[in-house]
């Protein structure tokens, strides 16, 4: 598969190492300093690249008949005009704010979690999340993503960054040194405390999902994300 690596940067490098593992060649480093983006050598591009480049990145893909996977954080508010471009050229797109398989289930654990606690109506949520100090964006995606698990299960509303209102999931955001990425879950009541937590070792589980994303999506037409990729059913 020959691959389009949009970001070079830690991930990008990351993703180039395992797709050459797996047999895949990279025809295309794009940076900001791109001049000519060679779409008609690529079978599929990776965007890990900065939000302010991400929308321009995928619409240009999409637009050069490019399927695209998608992991950069902090654009989502563009997201339903990236999801239309990609409907109306009949094209491919695959977002996931984590490609790793440990968050992927994790997400799925969140919700579970919450929809029991609902039930109960004894415990008050908390999200923390703590990566490295060159993070652009705060709150992580991922932590959103959690969020919006909870929110879906519960009657919570909204979240709020670093802020602790009664009817709103807090996330509290931390930066220190050079950590790929932790989260941790807590429900706090009066005579107990409930927390599941994910820590990433290193960037080398995001960026496995997403050479993966990229093999699934080869062939495909439509907007997906890892729960499509990944079989994560029980017996
Ligand atoms: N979804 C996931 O599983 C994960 C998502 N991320 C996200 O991926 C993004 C990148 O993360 P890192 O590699 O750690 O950041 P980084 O800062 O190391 O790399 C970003 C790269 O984007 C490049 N860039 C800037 N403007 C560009 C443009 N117009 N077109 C193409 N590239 C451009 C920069 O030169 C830089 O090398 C962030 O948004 C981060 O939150 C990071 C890890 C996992
Ligand atoms: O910027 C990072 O490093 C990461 N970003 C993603 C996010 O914002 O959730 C995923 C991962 O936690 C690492």
């Amino acid at each position: 598969m020959k691959i389009g690596l949009f970001g070079y940067g830690k991930m990008g490098k990351m993703i180039e190492q395992i797709a050459q593992n797996r047999g895949h060649e990279i025809v295309a480093r794009i940076d900001e300093n791109s001049t000519e983006i060679p779409y008609g050598d690529m079978d599929v591009a990776i965007d890990f690249s900065v939000p302010e480049s991400a929308v321009s990145n995928i619409k240009g893909c999409l637009s050069g008949g490019v399927p695209v996977v998608s992991g950069t954080t902090g654009w989502l508010e563009k997201f339903g005009e990236v999801r239309d471009h990609c409907l109306k050229v009949q094209g491919a797109f695959l977002y996931a704010s984590n490609f790793s398989l440990g968050v992927n289930i994790f997400f799925e654990l969140n919700r579970m979690l919450a929809g029991m606690i609902q039930n109960s109506g004894e415990y008050k949520v908390r999200i923390d999340e703590t990566h490295h100090i060159h993070k652009l964006d705060a709150p992580s995606g991922t932590a959103i993503t959690l969020a919006e698990g909870i929110i879906s299960q519960t009657d919570y509303k909204q979240w709020e960054l670093n802020k602790g209102n009664v009817d709103t999931v807090p996330i509290h955001s931390h930066r220190e040194g050079e950590v790929p990425g932790t989260h941790v879950i807590t429900y706090s009541g009066s005579v107990d405390e409930i927390s599941i937590r994910h820590e990433a070792f290193s960037r080398e589980g995001f960026a496995l999902g997403a050479v993966v994303a990229a093999e699934w999506i080869l062939g495909k037409q439509g907007v997906f994300n890892m729960k499509d990729v990944l079989n994560l059913g029980g017996k």
